[in-house]
């Protein structure tokens, strides 16, 4: 069997064509232009790209770009002024913290900063205790990027054995909690789970969020499962995932390609949530 392969390229395309669509309507309505600002800190050149990124696609979906770029030794109380100005800003719509942040900031305190309804990476303890508790609010973008995707390519979730491996605030724990509340039986696995490839193997919907080039080969993977790979490693000849691409290839009924899987859906939703901002503040939300 050769997998079906989830062309997260496209369906991203699809969705910032959605967004461009509702800023037209927001603004064909009487409302403003929805704001992101994207506050980036140093000069990583992964974080560089992933922020030049959000901002070229903002932009192109009709959306104002509030950028601040900081530098790397600046101290918490002047990223925390800046947050409260943002946070204060009519204009802005959503505010993000590219992650990561230097090591001697808290980016914790950072991001209780951000007012939740302007928190467009779904990353506020109040944006997670929504969506732990299945009530609305912004989702995390990588996450709900997935749940975007296995909804396009019709995967089933409700009863499916569904195994995420990776348990971080960014994307395994909301991922869980999203396919949850699909209603998938769904097991949280991490780097110290025993036997991970036999927990894997009960998978019919296997998200690897571990953040381990080539962590799951195809002897963890069920015939016919979905294999989503949500790790991005930078090696000498290409961005390669969690996941030995070639091999689980051959077993998976369908599964996302490193690159050109969920990395542009974290982008897409990321404009999804600062529509979806805006429209709450503005109050027109349907
Ligand atoms: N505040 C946040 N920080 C980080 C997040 C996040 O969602 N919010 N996620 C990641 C990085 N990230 C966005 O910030 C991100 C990663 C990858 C991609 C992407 O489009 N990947 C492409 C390849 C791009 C390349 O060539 O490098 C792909 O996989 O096809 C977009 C966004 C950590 N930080
Ligand atoms: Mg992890």
């Amino acid at each position: 069997m050769t997998a079906r392969v989830i062309d997260g390229t496209a369906v991203a395309r699809r969705v910032r064509e959605d967004v461009a669509r509702g800023v037209e309507k927001l603004l064909a309505e009487g409302g403003t232009a929805p704001g992101l600002a994207t506050v980036l800190i140093g000069e990583d050149p992964a974080s560089e790209v992933y922020v030049r990124n959000k901002r070229r696609l903002c932009v192109a979906a009709g959306m104002a770009d509030h950028h601040r770029h900081l530098p790397g030794d600046v101290d918490q109380a002047t990223v925390a002024a800046l947050l409260d100005e943002l946070a204060a800003d009519p204009a802005v719509s959503g505010i993000l913290l590219q992650l990561p942040t230097p090591e001697h900031l808290d980016s914790e305190a950072l991001i209780a900063r951000i007012p939740a309804e302007k928190d467009v990476d779904g990353l506020t303890t109040a944006n997670a205790g929504l969506l732990a508790q299945g009530r609305p609010g912004l989702r995390p973008c990588t996450p709900a990027g997935v749940m975007t995707l296995l909804e396009e390519y019709d995967v089933a979730l409700s009863g499916a054995e569904a195994v995420v491996v990776g348990r971080s605030v960014l994307v395994g724990k909301p991922m869980a909690q999203l396919l949850l509340a699909q209603n998938a039986t769904v097991t949280i696995a991490h780097s110290r789970t025993r036997d991970l490839a036999e927990v894997c193997r009960r998978a019919d919907v296997l998200v690897v969020a571990a953040g381990i080039p080539g962590l799951v080969g195809a002897d963890a993977v069920k015939p016919g499962a979905t294999v989503i790979d949500v790790g991005i490693h930078r090696g000498e000849d290409g961005l390669h995932g969690d996941v030995e691409y070639d091999a689980v290839a051959e077993v998976a009924g369908a599964i996302t390609p490193v690159p050109g899987g969920v990395g542009p859906m974290t982008i897409a939703m990321l404009l999804a949530n600062t529509l979806t901002a805006a429209t709450v503040q503005q109050g027109r939300a349907s």
